[in-house]
């Protein structure tokens, strides 16, 4: 990007349709390969607390989607790497960069837990304690395919890929429950899709666009602007599965999501970048992948083609706030 003053997000674009080429939307394919694996959505649920746990990263794996655990209930990583192996599922695990972090890394290594995706899930990942841990994980097990993040400029993209990272996670303070902005004055937020773009153009690796998502559209917005990927918290919290404390409030049921860097994750009151906010209790999880799935594939009809790849072209419009126009869904 040549002028950082004119920046956009999500919802100052839209795509401009071509010509469709299929005759129903059920032959777009929507699929994505990342690593040595083939994925069913371009999307992966946030490795959050209220977004994931065991199950939902077992079904996720069973049915073909990318899932990344979380990494706050530590001690039960290894076990996990073991469990989802001896079912021959994918493990795709988070690390931080603490010391303890690589211990446990040098532990799964000794003991050949070889997860086939670690995620090194940091606030401000342009930095030596995560090159270092990129490092460590490539020299230990060279197979595993890391993700390292989080990151917002190209710079911090090139130096984490020269580090060994397989791809780099983008998006500093946009997510829905993020504070990091008001409380630092640093961030993405309110021109995540720009960075994206920003970010995707340095990159020789896949870049996964994190955070600020909020309608289905956003995904092939991410796409059209570089990412492989997507990683969604607010729209995948509040499920019937999702981990979330559920609250009543005056008769209507709500669930919990809440920020890595909340309070309510850390357990006190220190170096706070998150809040927790309530969500009107959704369906079912599938319910929304197979939504999302329809609307990509409807997505990529549009764009004119048959797979992702066809996303990756179109062309589009910055309108600033254009898509709402007030209306909801
Ligand atoms: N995507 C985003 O915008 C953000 C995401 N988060 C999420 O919150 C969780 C906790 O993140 P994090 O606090 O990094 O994890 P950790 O608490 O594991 O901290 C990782 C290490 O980085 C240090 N650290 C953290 N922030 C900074 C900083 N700004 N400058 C220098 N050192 C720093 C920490 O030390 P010390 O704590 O002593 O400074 C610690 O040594 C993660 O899941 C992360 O993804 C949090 C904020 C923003
Ligand atoms: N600044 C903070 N960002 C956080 C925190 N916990 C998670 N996150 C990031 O948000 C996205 C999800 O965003 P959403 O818009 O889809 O809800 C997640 O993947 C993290 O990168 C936090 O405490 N502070």
């Amino acid at each position: 990007m040549n002028n950082l003053n004119s920046v956009f997000d999500y919802e100052d674009i839209q795509l401009i349709p071509n010509k469709c080429i299929i005759n129903s939307r059920s032959e777009a394919d929507t699929h994505v390969t990342l690593g040595n694996y083939t994925f069913k959505l371009p999307v992966v649920p946030a490795n959050m607390q209220t977004i994931i746990d065991e199950d939902i990263a077992e079904m996720l794996a069973k049915e073909g989607y990318f899932y990344i655990m979380h990494r706050f209930e530590a001690e039960n990583r290894a076990a996990f790497i073991k469990k989802m192996h001896q079912q021959g599922l994918i493990a795709s695990i988070s690390v931080g960069v603490k010391a303890d972090e690589h211990a446990f890394i040098r532990e799964i290594s000794a003991d050949a837990l070889i997860p086939e995706f670690i995620t090194i899930d940091i606030a401000h990942g342009h930095a030596d304690s995560v090159i270092k841990t990129i490092q460590l994980i490539k020299r230990l097990m060279p197979q595993t395919f890391v993700i390292a993040g989080n990151v917002g400029t190209p710079e911090a993209v090139r130096e984490l890929e020269n580090a060994g990272a397989d791809a780099t996670k983008v998006g500093i303070g946009p997510g829905k429950v993020c504070i990091t902005k008001v409380k630092t004055g640093f961030g993405t937020g309110g021109w995540q899709l720009a960075a994206v773009k920003w970010c995707a153009k340095a990159a020789s690796k896949p870049v996964i666009a994190d955070g600020g998502i909020r309608t289905h559209g956003d995904i092939a917005k991410s796409i059209r602007m570089g990412a492989t990927m997507v990683m969604v918290g607010s729209l995948f919290a509040a499920h019937e599965e999702s981990p979330g404390q559920t609250v009543e409030r005056d008769g209507q049921l709500f669930k919990e999501y809440f920020g890595s860097a909340s309070e309510y994750q850390k357990g006190e009151h220190k170096n706070v970048e998150g809040k927790k906010i309530l969500l009107p209790h959704k369906g079912s999880l599938k319910d929304t992948l197979k939504e999302m799935e329809e609307d990509l594939q409807s997505s990529i009809s549009y764009a004119g083609g048959r797979d992702l790849s066809a996303l990756t072209k179109v062309d589009y419009v910055v309108v600033k706030n254009s898509i709402w126009n007030g209306d909801a869904i």
